[in-house]
């Protein structure tokens, strides 16, 4: 392995991705297991999966799919090898019993203590990315957790204040104002300063990690039809045109404010690089139609890579082996592609300058 010697750590030749199982009576395990039985994914890079090596095991022994041989470690080891799959488990040997189907606080928090310490290898440089498996809301809440999911958990921990949740599939990219709030809370929360930071963070992102120069990014209205002129509703006209206005001045490339239902209804998502949707549903009920077994939810905004599969729990189908492992493939090609592309970028600038210092 060679130094990197502008930030002094280790170049890896193939990425290492910290997969959480996520709940274990949902079917985050078994869409793991899935992605680690296909050998063209595998080729491309080195999995660390943090949760509990039993309820790995749980889950292969009731679904009958492949278990690779398992070297259970409190800490990433030096060197990984393709013949043993790396368990970092958190459960100090103490495993909850897996329940399929069942929301229980002891799946809650092996999931967000999962999620914790694949964070925690992110920010000490030991995992190139992180790929999260899903977790049930209900369970985290009754473990007391106070974030309602992975995106603003993620965010307290890295310290980031300014982060949004991006839905990624081929044709599509959406960013959202807001996130897990009530739709009752949104309309205070469409703020001429929460819409130009959106704005902000997705315009980095496609840059930093999808590599796209210029990127056109496309915002919708909040109301039926935009508005309708003030019609059916004021916050285009007070806030969010205000809002595009100001982001033409800092020179971004902004369109809109579009009427949702057409927006989508004549595809005119895919003239744009990305889009800005003023709520969850808004952005998510297009995007899982278009995409649900192939989309992507990443964090942009964080100082690590975090992608997840757009699914939940599942608990309808847990343990029954019918769950589709489309999006969590989806998921951790894209972590291997962003962790990749930002490494590129830092090399870059790393060189130029000290050809700079050089001359
Ligand atoms: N990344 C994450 O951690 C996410 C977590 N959630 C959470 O998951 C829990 C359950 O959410 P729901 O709204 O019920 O959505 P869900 O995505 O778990 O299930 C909705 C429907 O899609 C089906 N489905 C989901 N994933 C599938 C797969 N891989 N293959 C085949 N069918 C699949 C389910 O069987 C169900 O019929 C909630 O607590 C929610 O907040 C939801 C989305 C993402
Ligand atoms: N709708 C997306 C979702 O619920 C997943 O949220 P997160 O756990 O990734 O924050």
């Amino acid at each position: 392995m060679s130094i990197d010697l502008e930030s002094r750590k280790p170049v890896r030749p193939r990425p290492r991705i910290a997969i959480t199982l996520g709940d274990p009576n949902g079917v985050g395990p078994e869409i793991v297991l899935k992605c680690l039985s296909d050998s063209r994914l595998m080729k491309f890079f080195d999995p660390i999966i943090v949760g509990s090596a039993e309820v790995l095991r749980k889950h292969a022994e009731v679904l009958e799919l492949p278990l690779p041989e398992l070297q259970v470690v409190g800490d990433v080891p030096e060197r990984i090898t393709p013949e043993r799959l790396v368990v970092v488990d958190v459960t100090g040997g103490k495993a909850p019993e897996v329940e399929f189907g069942k929301i229980t606080a002891e799946g809650g928090k092996l999931a967000m203590e999962s999620v914790r310490r694949a964070v925690q290898l992110c920010l000490d440089g030991k995992a190139d990315a992180m790929v999260t498996a899903p977790i049930s809301k209900e369970a985290i809440s009754l473990a007391g957790y106070r974030e309602p999911g992975h995106t603003e958990f993620i965010a307290r921990l890295t310290g980031t204040r300014r982060y949004t949740m991006m839905m990624v599939s081929d044709d599509l990219r959406i960013g959202l104002v807001t996130g897990h709030i009530p739709i009752w809370d949104v309309p205070k929360r469409v703020t001429r300063q929460a819409i130009l930071e959106t704005i902000e963070i997705i315009h980095e992102s496609l840059i930093q990690d999808f590599g796209i120069d210029r990127p056109k990014i496309a915002v919708l209205g909040l109301n039926p039809h935009a508005g309708d002129g003030g019609v059916l509703g004021r916050e285009e006209n007070e806030t969010i045109i205000p809002a595009l206005e100001e982001a033409r001045r800092r020179g971004y490339l902004v369109f809109g404010p579009f009427p949702a239902d057409s927006f989508f209804g004549i595809g005119a998502y895919r003239l744009y690089d990305a889009v800005v949707a003023m709520y969850h549903d808004q952005g998510l009920i297009p995007f899982k139609t278009l995409a649900f077994e192939s989309g992507v939810n990443y964090t942009a905004g964080l100082p690590i890579v975090r992608t997840s599969p757009d699914h939940g729990t599942a608990y309808n189908i847990a343990g029954q082996g019918k769950a589709s492992p489309g999006s969590m493939r989806s998921a951790i090609y894209l972590a291997i592609d962003i962790a990749r592309r930002r490494k590129e970028r830092q090399q870059a600038a790393a060189a130029t300058s000290s050809s700079a210092a050089a001359s």
